[in-house]
């Protein structure tokens, strides 16, 4: 059987997923990953029906760092039988001026993208890492990079630039904007679930331990929260979200950190976790009576109204809002909450079907549709790697 496999390699985890190509659209074959790398190892894998293939937890130091888990998540894919790789696709961070969509990986392009990993340090050395590997111990395979910055490339310069001198525009100094996969995925999936929405101005909220908001006209990128990095917009699990720089400066002159020492403050220890002192996953401040995670939590909420003001105003309205990712597939609680920062705008939530995690959560008189969508990273990486293997095959 002919199949793709998606890679999606992160922080703190690896995703894949794979799927049979006969019938030309990708369809689901297996769909895992191991979690917790480093904390709580955990490989699990489902088949297309549900049924649990592999469930397994590591210690932290088994599985130590992303390079142990590719290593093991190798073994167990091989372990599959009657399998033949057509392809290969993989979630990458940055792409940079240079990549405004997917494109087949040789070395050439590897280098190139070897030189964004500053401007993504938390995903770009882990999204490239398999992909090494993959080259190492079987050449003939083709690999295709899909990057999170594609989708937002269309926006007009005015939203691309930063006020700064125009030399370093020129040489890619931009509000790139990321998650693009899943905004993608969303957008073509509003398409067939909720047409008037996806035909009108939409705001996509994707709300996992990395977050950001995306604006769309008619399905189209115009505008986001994240710029020419990951860490800007909307407070994140590690991260911490708009920042006058300033503080950075304050940090180097007042404070003696060095460029490493800022990476590290603003890519491992800000965000929800610097915030509450508790933790970076919003499960565990919901949870938690500390005030610092109440805190943290309502943070989170204010600066995702205030963003979501910011991109209503880049499209001049506001038609449908979505939810997506871990957070916002998953927490009742927060979407209600970012909801009500929405009543100005003539948002109305139903509180009923929004506890039953519906996918329509507003009120049949809103003036602003609210919904949850899941994303797909996985499956939009495989489309893409489909139709540019397809494209590029010897005929
Ligand atoms: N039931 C839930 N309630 C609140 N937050 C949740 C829930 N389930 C998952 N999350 C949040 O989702 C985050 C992970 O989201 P996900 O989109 O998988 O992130 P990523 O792909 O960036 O690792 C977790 O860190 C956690 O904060
Ligand atoms: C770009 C980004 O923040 O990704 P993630 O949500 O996977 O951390
Ligand atoms: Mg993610």
């Amino acid at each position: 059987m002919e199949v793709v496999l998606a890679v999606n390699a992160g922080s703190s985890s690896l995703k894949f997923q794979i799927f049979t190509v006969e019938s030309g659209e990708p369809s689901l074959h297996v769909r895992g990953a191991i979690d917790g790398i480093g904390t709580r190892p955990r490989l699990h894998a489902t088949g297309a029906d549900g049924a649990v293939l592999v469930d397994r937890t590591y210690t932290a130091a088994a599985l130590a760092d992303l390079p142990a888990a590719i290593g093991e998540a190798r073994v167990w894919l091989e372990s599959l039988e009657g399998l033949t790789l057509r392809a290969i696709g993989h979630r990458v961070v940055h792409g940079g001026p240079d990549y405004a969509r997917p494109v087949l990986i040789d070395q050439a392009v590897l280098d190139k993208l070897a030189t964004y990993q500053e401007l993504a340090p938390l995903h770009q050395p882990n999204n490239l890492a398999p992909i090494h590997l993959v080259m190492e111990i079987n050449r003939e395979v083709p690999q295709v990079a899909c990057f999170d910055t594609a989708f937002h490339r269309g926006h007009p310069p005015v939203a691309q630039a930063y006020a700064l001198p125009i030399r370093f525009y020129d040489e890619g100094v931009r509000r790139y904007g990321f998650h693009g996969l899943s905004y993608e995925y969303v957008a073509e999936r509003l398409a067939v679930v909720a047409p008037k929405a996806a035909a009108g101005r939409t705001i996509v909220a994707h709300l996992g331990s990395g977050a950001s908001m995306c604006a769309l006209e008619a399905g189209r990128s115009v505008e986001s929260t994240m710029g020419f990095t990951a860490l800007d917009g909307l407070p994140m699990g590690t991260r911490p979200g708009q920042l006058d720089p300033g503080v950075v400066l304050y940090l180097i002159a007042e404070r003696g950190f060095t460029a490493d020492g800022v990476t590290d403050l603003l890519y491992h220890q800000a965000g929800l976790k610097g915030l509450s002192g508790v933790s970076s996953d919003m499960r565990d401040l919901l949870a938690s009576d500390v005030p610092h995670a109440a805190f943290a939590v309502d943070h989170f909420v204010h600066r995702a109204g205030l963003a979501a003001g910011t991109l209503a105003a880049a499209l001049q309205g506001l038609d449908a809002f979505v939810f997506t990712a871990g957070i916002g597939e998953h927490s009742p609680v927060v979407r209600a909450r970012i909801a009500e920062r929405l009543a100005w705008l003539g948002a109305e939530l139903d509180p009923a079907a929004n506890e039953a995690g519906e996918m329509v959560i507003s009120t049949p008189r809103s003036r602003v549709q609210l919904l949850v969508v899941p994303t797909n990273e996985e499956l939009m990486i495989a489309r893409h790697t489909l139709a540019l293997v397809a494209a590029t095959a010897p005929t």
